[in-house]
C-alpha cells in the first residue's frame, strides 16, 4: 500500500474555476516524488489538498488516501491531528513559517508541548537534538534567538528541524530553496535529502527546476494547467516523449542560453500542448 494515494482529485475555487483536474498521484514509503510545472499549474494546491490546508472557499473532491485512510472526509480536528502526527511541511519562504516575535526555541518546541504534552525540559532536549541534526552548531544560543537574527538559509534549517521534530512519515516541501541564494540552495536540498533518506520517510518536493527534480527525486510528476500530464522515473525524465515535458526540457536555461526560463515555449507550441492535454485547444 502506498503512503499517499490520490485519485480523481478536483480542486475548485469559489467561483467554480478548476484549479486541479482529475489529479492522480502516489507516494510510496521512503520515496521522494518531485512535482514540476510552471507557475500556476496547481502544484501548491495539490500539496495543500493533501495537508488539508486549502484556502477559504477552495474545495477538494475526490480521494486522498494515507496508508489507506481517506483524508478528505476527516473533520477539521482529526485533520489537524493527522497533520501533527504524520506530516512535516516546508514552504518556500522560511520567514512566513515562523512567528517574528517568538524565539526559535519556542517555535521548535511548541508542537511538542501542545500536541505531545512534553515537559519544557524534554521538548528542549528534543529541540537541541533536532538543531544538531540540521547542522546548527550552537543550539543553546540559537534557540534563544529571534528569526530576524538568522539568515534565510539558517532559518530554513530551523524550519526543516521543526518539520522533522515530530518524526513525521511524509515531508511536503513547496519550493523550499527558491527564496535562498544559490550557494545556500544546494546545502538545504542536501540536508532535506539526507534527513529524508536516513529516516526512510516519503517526500513530495515541488520545484520549477527540472535538473534539481531529476537529481533529487525517485519519480517525477509534471503538471500543466491543473492536470498531471506526465510521470517518469527521475533518471529517465530526459527521455520523456510527452510534448509538454519535452518543451520544458528544451526551455531549460543553459550556460549558453541563460535568461528568462520557459521563453522558448512559443504560443504556437502552447496551442499544440493545449490540444494534446485538454483535447480542445485553449480552456
Ligand atoms: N485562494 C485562491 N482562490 C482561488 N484560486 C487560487 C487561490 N490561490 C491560488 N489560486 C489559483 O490556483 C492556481 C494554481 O495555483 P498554485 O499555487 O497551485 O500553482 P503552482 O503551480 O504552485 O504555482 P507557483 O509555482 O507559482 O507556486 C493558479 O491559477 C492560482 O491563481
Amino acid at each position: 500500500m502506498s503512503l499517499i494515494d490520490i485519485s480523481n482529485l478536483n480542486v475548485t475555487a469559489s467561483d467554480g474555476t478548476e484549479i486541479v483536474t482529475n489529479g492522480g498521484m502516489r507516494i510510496d514509503h521512503g520515496e521522494i516524488v518531485g512535482v514540476i510545472g510552471e507557475s500556476g499549474s496547481g502544484k501548491s494546491m495539490t500539496l495543500k489538498a493533501i495537508a488539508g490546508l486549502l484556502p477559504g472557499g477552495v474545495r477538494a473532491r475526490g480521494s486522498i488516501r494515507y496508508e489507506g485512510e481517506e483524508l478528505t472526509t476527516l473533520s477539521r480536528a482529526k485533520y489537524r491531528a493527522f497533520r501533527d502526527r504524520e506530516l512535516g511541511i516546508v514552504y518556500q519562504d522560511p520567514r512566513a513559517s515562523v512567528n517574528p516575535v517568538h524565539t526559535l526555541g519556542d517555535f521548535l518546541t511548541e508542537s511538542l508541548r501542545v500536541n505531545r504534552r512534553m515537559s519544557r525540559a524534554e521538548a528542549r532536549e528534543r529541540a537541541f537534538a533536532a538543531c544538531r541534526e540540521v547542522g546548527l552548531s550552537d543550539p543553546e544560543q540559537q534557540l534563544r534567538a529571534y528569526p530576524y537574527q538568522f539568515s534565510g538559509g539558517m532559518l530554513q534549517r530551523v524550519v526543516i528541524a521543526a518539520a522533522l521534530i515530530t518524526e513525521p512519515r511524509l515531508i511536503l516541501a513547496d519550493e523550499p530553496t527558491t527564496a535562498l541564494d544559490v550557494t545556500r540552495q544546494a546545502e538545504v536540498v542536501a540536508l532535506l535529502r539526507d534527513q529524508v533518506r536516513s529516516r526512510g520517510i516519503g517526500m513530495m518536493f515541488i520545484t520549477h527546476d527540472l535538473e534539481l527534480a531529476a537529481a533529487l527525486c525517485d519519480r517525477v510528476y509534471v503538471m500543466y494547467r491543473g492536470r498531471i500530464v506526465d510521470e517518469s522515473p527521475a533518471e529517465r525524465l530526459d527521455e520523456s516523449t510527452h510534448l509538454y515535458t519535452r518543451a520544458l526540457l528544451k526551455a531549460r536555461p543553459t550556460l549558453e542560453r541563460s535568461g528568462n526560463r520557459l521563453t522558448t515555449i512559443t504560443e504556437d507550441l502552447r496551442m499544440r500542448i493545449d490540444e494534446e492535454v485538454l483535447g480542445n485547444g485553449a480552456r
